[in-house]
């Protein structure tokens, strides 16, 4: 009785003088005041970036947050996102990895979770000269078309069934199957959905995996996000023993470049959970600004229907924001050296995506939008967005372009 009051009263003492020191030490920014063990824990609300853009407007653009006993340095405004991220990069590259990323990266032998370091500048090497060179997106884009244009099919086919008419549709279920088929595509070389859009035994299985990870990232947003990627591992193991797997991604030099064996490569791991939800849910969040602005909707298929060979390059002059980690006021992609590898993949598939679906579909909607957040690994839309496409082209115009790759 008497060691558990001692020890009550002494955790909080240690951690308040701890607190003291790094004040002390390095003058850190200001910010919500802190409890001792779980530091603002109990503070952050669920949408942590809503939740410290309130707290920028009590403290100032660069607070202080203490997830547990870790300090949380978070800034607000692009003049700070240019410090961080472009001139103390190199210092600040390095991500904070839990004692669970830490099991499950291996220790940082992966991508994600690697410090900066000779093993990193490989990976990413790799990732800028092969996995995602122009060359070789270009080489994946049949691939690309192939599942949009079986989206555009399967919506089709969905929304003129006589008993579906004027129907809602839940527009997650297509963009999830294209972000799906793609990356198992990359990955492993192979489709788990059949041309009816039902998926296999083995495609349920990877689905789950992957979903889980993703769930239990989302309780500790990034901490986690690998917890899903050991159980793609060994579930491909068991099931996919004689795919080529990685060597999809990465040809044998590269393997040996990497300096992994193929299947206890992590890098494939993280481009499936990287690769995955990223991209369709940036186009549903397109897709609802769109659904509740239909004038912009109308001016995009404008656009769409007048197609890319106009040479009217002043289009570029008219909004001219890059999105790739060179204009700080937009970071999508994050920048600096940890700036996503997949970002040309992911804005290439959106936007084709989002074309697809504007050239083929007026959309509305019959009920309120509720563009509220939901927090995740990747913000998911809080009411996924449910609406009503009408075909506006020629039936014929619906079929899916098949390729096997
Ligand atoms: C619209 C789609 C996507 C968005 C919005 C997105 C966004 C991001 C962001 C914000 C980061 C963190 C950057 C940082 O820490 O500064 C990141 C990292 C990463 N992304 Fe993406 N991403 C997308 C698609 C993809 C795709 C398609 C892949 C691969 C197939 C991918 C692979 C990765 C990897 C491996 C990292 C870790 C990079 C590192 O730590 O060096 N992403 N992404």
């Amino acid at each position: 009785m008497a060691l558990s009051l001692l020890l009550l009263l002494f955790v909080p003492f240690i951690f308040l003088l701890h607190l003291l020191y790094y004040r002390l030490r390095f003058r850190l920014p200001p910010g919500p005041r802190p409890w001792p063990v779980v530091g603002n824990l109990y503070d952050i609300k669920p949408v942590r970036f809503r939740c410290f853009a309130e707290w920028a407007q009590s403290y100032g653009p660069i607070i202080s947050v203490w997830f547990g006993s870790t300090l949380n340095v978070v800034v607000s405004n692009s003049e700070l996102a240019k410090e961080v991220l472009k001139e103390k990069d190199q210092q600040l590259a390095d991500r904070h990895r839990s004692r669970s990323a830490a099991k499950f990266s291996r220790d940082g032998q992966d991508l994600i979770w690697a410090d900066y370091g000779p093993h990193y500048v490989k990976v990413r090497k790799v990732c800028t000269l092969e996995l995602f060179s122009p060359k070789r997106l270009e080489a994946l884009r049949p691939i690309r078309e192939d599942e949009v244009t079986a989206m555009v099919e399967s919506i089709y086919n969905d929304c003129t069934a006589p008993d579906n008419l004027g129907k809602s549709l839940l527009v997650k279920k297509y963009l999830g199957a294209v972000a799906f088929n793609n990356i198992t595509r990359l990955a492993f070389g192979k489709r788990f959905v059949n041309s009816e859009g039902i998926i296999d035994k083995q495609g349920q299985e990877f689905k789950a995996i992957v979903a889980n990870g993703l769930k239990l990232g989302a309780s500790l947003l990034w901490p986690s996000i690998s917890h899903g990627c050991v159980g793609c591992s060994r579930w491909t193991k068991r099931h996919l023993p004689n795919m080529e797997h990685v060597e999809i991604l990465m040809d044998v030099d590269t393997l040996s470049i990497v300096g992994h064996q193929v299947f206890s490569s992590p890098l494939d791991e993280d481009m499936i959970t990287a690769g995955m939800d990223t991209t369709a849910i940036s186009v549903e969040w397109a897709m609802a600004e769109l659904i509740k602005n239909p004038r912009v909707q109308k001016k995009a298929q404008d656009e769409l229907d007048r197609n890319p060979s106009e040479f009217r390059p002043e289009r570029f002059l008219e909004e001219d924001v890059d999105m790739k980690g060179h204009d700080y006021r937009l970071l999508p992609f994050g920048a600096g050296r940890r700036v996503c590898p997949g970002a040309q993949l992911g804005i290439s598939l959106a936007t084709s995506m989002i074309g697809h679906l504007l050239h083929h579909f007026d959309w509305v909607s019959t009920q309120e939008i509720d563009m509220g957040e939901n927090p995740g690994l990747v913000t998911y839309m809080r009411t996924p967005l449910e609406a009503v496409p009408t075909p506006r082209l020629p039936a014929n115009l619906y079929r899916r372009m098949a390729v096997d790759m």
